[in-house]
């Protein structure tokens, strides 16, 4: 039987299988909205039979983008595009996510087919902020304005509308966007966080933003829906995030109401060279955050075969798998592992107009 394509549930949410898709910048919003695009990228993922669809990082505000086609959360015109689709995702059994963002110092950059640097601010790019003042390097080279404590909070304002806009537009799971190099994992990382107040330094300091985000959004996200957080748990490099005090910081969510990690890793320097790059690279490490602050988990980075994903939830290494390049690859990867995999009538992976067909 099947452990990939078992049922799962968060609150009251239930999951038809193991298989997520992972939030993915489309690059595609009309000053943040949605369009035709992501009804399509979205939906058919959806059709393709995973159980979870994350739409990609929404920004909370317009200067939280990373390029002016991030798509967005910050304005009431932004719900209905996103309900749309939300509507079709939930028609065809997949549970609906969104994955709400601030791209801190890496914001105000060009489409990454574009080179993805910076833009100047008369060329369609805005002044960027972050923790500290100091730039992220390579082709991102503004210095970032250093946020104020009044600043702080009102980002931090800014996640708490975006989550409720996120409830009126039908999601049943809000991700917080905490990792890659963006402006929480920069409060969290000390190789980007210099401040000297209480928002840097210590341990506590330095998850004092992601904390007081996560309360204040959990206090406003439905109790019964999950609120959940992509972390980057390590930053690979001396003096960055290490994993244990990653441990340290899901056990503290987790009592503050945190319903999953969504492990994932670096990006906060643009130094990837000591990343140990190779199929499920990051499952070891899930599997340790999983046990030892007793939290369920997805875990994606190069997890692309059905044998693969399934001995990572039938060895519990963790909760979900989240798919990324193999669900660009193959919206039907569901259906394919089905197959792979001896599932019963693997067809039933996908809606009656296909599966009727592909029965006889
Ligand atoms: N919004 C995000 O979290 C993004 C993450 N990326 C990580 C990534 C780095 C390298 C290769 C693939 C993905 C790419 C850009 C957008």
């Amino acid at each position: 039987m099947s452990q990939l394509f078992s049922p799962y549930q968060l609150k009251d949410v239930s999951f038809r299988n193991r298989i997520a898709v992972s939030p993915m910048c489309q690059y595609s919003s009309h000053d943040g909205h949605a369009d035709d695009w992501h009804l399509v990228h979205l939906g058919a993922r959806a059709v393709g039979g995973a159980g979870l669809i994350v739409a990609e990082a929404t920004a909370v505000s317009p200067e939280g983008r990373i390029s002016p086609g991030d798509a967005g959360l910050w304005t009431d015109s932004q719900i209905e595009p996103l309900a749309r689709i939300n509507r079709f995702i939930k028609a065809h059994g997949a549970v609906a996510g969104i994955q709400i963002a601030h791209a801190g110092r890496k914001a105000s950059a060009d489409l990454p087919w574009q080179g993805g640097g910076h833009l100047v601010n008369d060329h369609g790019g805005w002044d960027v902020i972050a923790p500290s003042a100091e730039a992220f390097g390579d082709n991102l080279t503004k210095v970032p304005q250093a946020l104020s404590l009044e600043e702080i909070h009102q980002v931090q304002g800014h996640f708490v509308a975006a989550a409720k806009r996120a409830i009126e537009a039908g999601y049943q799971l809000l991700e917080l966007h905490f990792a890659h190099g963006y402006l929480a994992h920069e409060f969290w990382s000390p190789l980007a966080n210099h401040r000297t107040d209480q928002y840097g330094g210590s341990w506590e300091n330095r998850a004092r933003f992601l904390i007081e985000t996560f309360d204040a959004v959990r206090a406003v996200w439905p109790e019964h829906l999950p609120l959940i957080a992509r972390l980057s748990v390590t930053d690979w490099l001396d003096g960055g995030v290490t994993v244990d005090e990653s441990i340290e910081l899901a056990a503290v969510l987790k009592k503050r109401g945190l319903d999953l990690l969504d492990v994932s890793h670096g990006f906060v320097t643009p130094d990837i060279s000591h990343v140990p790059w190779g199929p499920g690279f990051m499952v070891p490490i899930a599997e340790k955050i999983r046990r030892a602050a007793e939290i369920p988990v997805a875990v994606g980075w190069m997890i692309t075969e059905a044998q693969q994903a399934e001995a990572i939830i039938a060895k519990g290494q963790a909760d979900f798998i989240m798919l990324a390049r193999a669900s660009l690859a193959n919206p039907h990867w569901p259906y394919v592992a089905a197959r792979e995999l001896d599932v019963e009538r693997p067809m039933n992976v996908l809606p009656i107009q296909y599966s009727s067909a592909l029965r006889r």
